[in-house]
């Protein structure tokens, strides 16, 4: 039964969440939200950064308590708040969050089976057995996976798909009334395009067993064609609930930004000018095996290609985080041998890199904003011997208004602040150096739909002060936005080179299967 005929049946919703407020410090993260989600519906969660869409889910999983008067039922069942940690599972809720919550270094069947090493001994646990029930229920959920091989050795689709068919199944061998809900939190953005869709095969093959899915991302394409319907969170409340079969790319977006689409058309890419700015000689290392390049200041380069084809590790090499084998990188006049490159003697050389890992590389999440903006000109902030800390808070203000960081509070600890409002920082952090070279990986993973414009636009900026940019990523509509020149990879070579008018979404497509092709 699709879900919008069960709720006309009168079969009770999955999930309903009414009345629900969440403030933090005095500011609504969520005000009197609405959200109902049919039993066996996929239900779409969007939103700009910051609108409160983690903040939803968190107080589903029992880490925030609501304020007083929210109200939750599931299955038709009120349920009391605040949710102790831990509760969602005797409401058959699981979750599987953007980085998984796998063990890398265990295999697939440990990583299954890790939730029972609390109830047995491992030495109790019958491997053969469980084994074949394994493979019983990959193949139930139409997947293939060895439970035997370890998770750090499988592809990234292996993995959402492990994680998804985990949590699936913490569900149907949950007690309590309902066939359960499914919560994924952004799953895709590490995914290259192509697995996406065996990601929402498994997906449709969850609800087709009963199970409701709460499906979070910033993708509208992904939305509209995964969800049945959406609910758009702005400032905390809903801004619509849409039958997505009936709307259209644009009304997700208006719902989202609350404005027309025209105003964020992403600008034109900027034109190749000037002359050698970053010569990059026959870099080699890791998959990577001979890369050269000639930008000039003002260009910004796209890489790209298809996972394992060695694109995204060209900027960690020449940045010196990850070891190159031989190359040479010469920036205004100055060479360098790239596998005596490090991080800091990139830094001082004025070649910059935003990770795609912002979290883990990007900022240190208990300091406050204003630290970590201030960390890569720190030596500019000394009065005397004392550090200032007033112009530290000022400079930082007025930088995350200009990046359009929400809210532009700088004493706020950067771990308080939503995904995308996080990488605006660190962008902020490092552009304020006014960098010869700037490395970005995925720059606008986990970004809005109306932020995105914001960050081309800074991109844009640092390139028209004369830097270089170098950007690796996966979204081929980002780098038609930005990029005059687009270089794609097959195997750890460039195979295919796109310029100017012949950049668009499909060409670059259409080269990195072509560059994956024997
Ligand atoms: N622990 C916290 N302390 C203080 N404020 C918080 C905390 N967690 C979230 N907020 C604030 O609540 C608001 C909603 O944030 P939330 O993380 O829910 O947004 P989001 O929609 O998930 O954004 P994104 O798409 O960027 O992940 C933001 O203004 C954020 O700064």
């Amino acid at each position: 039964m699709s879900a919008v005929a069960a709720a006309q049946a009168g079969t009770p919703p999955a999930l309903h969440f009414w009345n629900l407020s969440k403030t933090f410090g005095g500011q609504k993260a969520l005000d009197n939200a609405t959200l109902t989600v049919a039993p066996g519906e996929v239900h779409g969660l969007l939103g700009q950064n910051g609108s409160g869409k983690s903040t939803l889910i968190k107080v589903l999983a029992g880490f925030h308590p609501p304020d007083p008067g929210s109200r939750l039922a599931m299955s038709g069942v009120e349920v009391p708040l605040p949710l102790a940690p831990g509760a969602f599972r005797q409401y058959r809720m699981s979750f599987v969050h953007q980085h998984l919550g796998l063990l890398p270094s265990l295999t697939v069947l440990e990583n299954l089976l890790v939730g029972r090493f609390g109830e047995r001994q491992a030495w109790a646990i019958n491997w053969p057995g469980e084994r074949r029930r394994a493979e019983e229920r990959f193949a139930a959920y139409g997947v293939s996976i060895d439970p035997g091989a370890r998770v750090a050795d499988i592809a990234p689709i292996e993995r959402a798909l492990l994680a998804i068919v985990r949590a699936a199944g913490e569900i149907s061998e949950g007690v309590g009334t309902g066939n359960g809900l499914l919560v994924l939190d952004e799953p895709t953005p590490f995914l290259p395009k192509r697995d996406v869709e065996r990601l929402f095969r498994l997906v449709r093959t969850v609800v087709g067993k009963g199970a409701s899915v709460i499906f979070v991302s910033h993708d509208v394409d992904e939305v509209l064609e995964i969800t049945d319907r959406a609910t758009v969170l702005r400032d905390g409340r809903v801004a619509a609930t849409l039958d997505t079969a009936g709307a259209s790319k644009t009304d997700f977006i208006e719902a989202i930004i609350g404005r027309r689409l025209a105003a964020a058309r992403p600008p034109e890419p900027p034109a190749v000018r000037g002359a050698s700015h970053a010569i990059i000689h026959d870099l080699a290392g890791g998959t990577i095996d001979g890369f050269s390049l000639d930008l000039a200041a003002g260009e910004v380069v796209g890489l790209t290609g298809l996972i394992g084809s060695g694109y995204d590790e060209v900027p960690y090499m020449i940045y010196g985080a990850r070891p190159a084998v031989r190359g040479s990188l010469d920036l205004g006049g100055q060479g360098t041998f790239l596998p005596d490159m490090t991080p800091a003697k990139a830094i001082a050389r004025g070649v910059v890199l935003i990770p795609a890992d912002r979290a883990n590389a990007g900022v240190i999440g208990p300091l406050p904003v204003s630290d970590n903006v201030t960390m890569p000109v720190l030596g500019t902030r000394f009065r005397r011997w004392l550090l200032n800390r007033g112009a530290m808070v000022t400079e930082t203000g007025a930088l995350s208004r200009r990046f359009d960081v929400r809210p532009p509070d700088p004493t706020l600890p950067i771990a308080s602040l939503s995904g995308g409002n996080a990488q605006k920082v660190v962008l902020a952090k490092w552009f304020q150096t006014d960098p010869q070279l700037i490395l970005l990986d995925e720059p606008t993973q986990g970004v809005d739909v109306g932020a995105r414009q914001n960050v081309f636009r800074h991109i844009a900026d640092a390139a028209a002060r004369g830097a270089a940019v170098l950007c690796a990523s996966s979204d081929y509509e980002q780098l038609a936005a930005l990029c005059s020149r687009v270089l794609i990879f097959g195997g750890g070579r460039v195979v295919a080179s796109l310029q100017g008018a012949e950049i668009s979404k499909d060409a670059i497509a259409e080269r990195s299967l072509a560059g994956a092709a024997p």
